[in-house]
């Protein structure tokens, strides 16, 4: 049986129409009850609804929310416009609440207080280290109920075994990471790279060397290409869906290369699992844990996408940042020597009469005299890396402060709870904005001045928090529990290269190749995507 052509088009009209006015009604409900709950709900019964809680931009839209503001203006741009007159503010992506808080003692309530766990959605707990939290946490919660204390992080962290299991891995894995990052500078400065996308050879790197060091595989060229412009495209796609859920509705071709995309980094994770049966790289199952073949698979993604979506974006922007700020370059270069000359096995360099000169030399060819691949200067020097008080430290600490590569830190409310004034219920979504922190004029001085000496002046805080005046304005990692596990992994691949740059100074400039040629250097605020991409740059010979 034939249905003709005007029926047909008629029924799918009104599948779709009621579809909407569903979505429409459903939107329209979930807005007005979150509303009426914060009205029933208010603490300071004089105040209006508006100044209990108010949200982002524009009244948002039933079905759209603020999704159509924060494609238009930006969402660093939206947030930073909206939040920071605000402790607490409501965004709405598409017909889901969620709640910003850009308040440092709100922050640190949201990520040491129990009440607040992460989604499930993002990463779960291997099936031991979750049973030992759980009894722990409900007698911890029911506590906070009556009181809202929090957690001293030292304490929570070491209670998960998962994460000492990466911690080891460090250790084994130092040379390694300072060899292959020298190498790859080499070629960097080489011009092996020119007129490419820098950034994609970075990522690229990154990929292979996490690959070698979290789970002991080795990749070609080839493949790492393959495999960082899927995490790439994802990330991406993720991101943007993150802002406009509806975008599959209508982004038919980005629907394709997500599913593609996502199925390339499926294989490749069952590619890791079956190389991980046949290695005994220890670490890695103490970290995946006993749990099935699905729930390792996302285990191990989890820990490369967390790995490859951040140290590349880090790394990049240290490249631009030093590359721009002559002084601060200098002051890198005189601290690299300077590390090296006290550690160097050849007799001139540690002879005290010669430091100086070393130290301040012009014409000294840094990559041959100093090379790591002295073995003897190796070991000790690079646990000196380690050393959180160096300008190396401060560098990066400052590069994340300004580029900080994880956007928004999610936490789940346990149960019914007040952030300040505004009700937070059982169930709803509370983020955390590292960039939004990071760039508080309110915490910071000169908020968008790339100034590394912030986290070196006197006090015995300021390598924590620079000159803001508390740990939680500076939560590039985040803070608590579920802070990034990989943190000192990362910071050791991020000193390794900042101190490459720093030796082979003479050798390299970079070029920013932005629309306009924007200089880095402005203290204006700029306002990044929300994958924090660099913009196009390159390294060129000197
Ligand atoms: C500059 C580089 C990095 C930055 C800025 C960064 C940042 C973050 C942030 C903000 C979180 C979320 C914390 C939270 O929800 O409270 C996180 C989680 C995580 N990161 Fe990183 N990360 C970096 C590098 C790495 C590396 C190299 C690894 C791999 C070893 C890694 C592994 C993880 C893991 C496994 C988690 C989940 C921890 C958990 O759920 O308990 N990260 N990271």
């Amino acid at each position: 049986m034939h249905m003709p052509l005007h029926r047909g088009l008629l029924f799918a009209g009104t599948a779709l129409g009621t579809y909407a006015i569903i979505q429409l009604l459903g939107s329209l409900t979930t807005h007005g009850r979150w509303y009426w709950r914060q009205w029933c709900s208010r603490r300071n019964q004089s105040a209006g609804l508006r100044e209990v809680i108010s949200g982002a931009g524009p009244l948002p839209l039933p079905f759209l929310g603020n999704s159509l503001y924060f494609t238009r203006v930006g969402f660093f741009r939206a947030l930073y416009e909206s939040c920071l007159k605000r402790q607490v503010t409501l965004l709405w992506f598409a017909s889901s609440p969620l709640l910003v808080v850009s308040d440092a003692n709100l922050v640190k309530q949201v990520l040491t207080s129990r009440i607040y766990e992460k989604p499930r959605y993002f990463g779960y707990r291997s099936r031991t280290v979750k049973a030992a939290l759980e009894l722990h946490q409900k007698a911890e919660l029911m506590r906070e109920r009556i009181e809202l204390g929090s957690t001293p992080e030292s304490e929570a962290n070491v209670e998960d075994p998962s994460r000492a299991a990466l911690l080891n891995l460090i250790d084994d894995s130092i040379n390694l990471i300072a060899e292959d990052t020298e190498r790859f500078f080499e070629m960097l400065v080489a011009g092996e790279f020119a007129g490419k996308d820098t950034y994609r050879h970075i990522q690229q790197f990154y990929v292979k060397l996490n690959c070698k060091v979290l789970f002991g595989l080795c990749l070609s060229d080839k493949e790492a290409a393959r495999i960082a412009m899927a995490i790439e495209k994802a990330g991406d796609e993720f991101s943007k869906r993150m802002i406009l859920p509806q975008r599959g509705l209508f982004a038919w071709t980005a629907n394709v290369s997500y599913i593609w995309n996502t199925s390339v980094l499926l294989l490749f994770g069952q590619r890791i699992l079956r190389h991980l049966r046949s290695s005994s790289h220890p670490w890695i199952h103490g970290w995946v844990g006993k749990v099935g073949r699905l729930r390792q698979l996302a285990k191990v993604l989890g820990l490369l996408m967390a790995a490859t979506q951040t140290v590349p974006i880090a790394a990049s922007w240290a490249l631009i940042s030093i590359g721009s700020h002559d002084k601060i370059r200098r002051k890198l270069v005189v601290e690299a020597r300077r590390l090296l000359a006290e550690h160097s096995p050849e007799k001139h360099l540690a002879d005290k009469a010669d430091f100086d000169a070393v130290v301040t030399s012009e014409t000294i060819a840094p990559a041959s005299e100093f090379s790591l691949r002295h073995e003897k200067l190796k070991s000790n020097f690079l646990s000196d890396l380690f050393r959180k008080d160096s300008f190396i430290d401060a560098t990066i600490r400052e590069t994340l402060r300004l580029y900080p590569p994880f956007p928004i830190i999610q936490r789940q409310a346990q149960c019914d709870n007040f952030l300040g004034d505004v009700l937070v219920p059982a169930g709803a979504i509370v983020a955390v904005v590292p960039w939004l922190m990071h760039h508080h004029p309110a915490y910071w001085n000169h908020a968008e001045v790339f100034d590394p000496d912030r986290w070196t002046s006197d006090g015995s805080d300021a390598y924590r928090h620079g000159d803001a005046p508390s740990d939680y304005c500076y939560i590039p990692f985040g803070r608590g529990r579920r802070m990034c596990a990989g943190n000192p992994l990362a910071m050791i691949e991020l000193k390794c290269l900042v101190l490459f740059a720093a030796l082979r100074e003479h050798d390299w400039c970079c070029v920013v190749e932005t629309r306009g040629n924007r200089s880095i250097e402005n203290s204006k605020i700029q306002f990044p995507s929300l994958t924090m991409r660099p913009p196009r740059f390159s390294l060129r010979n000197l």
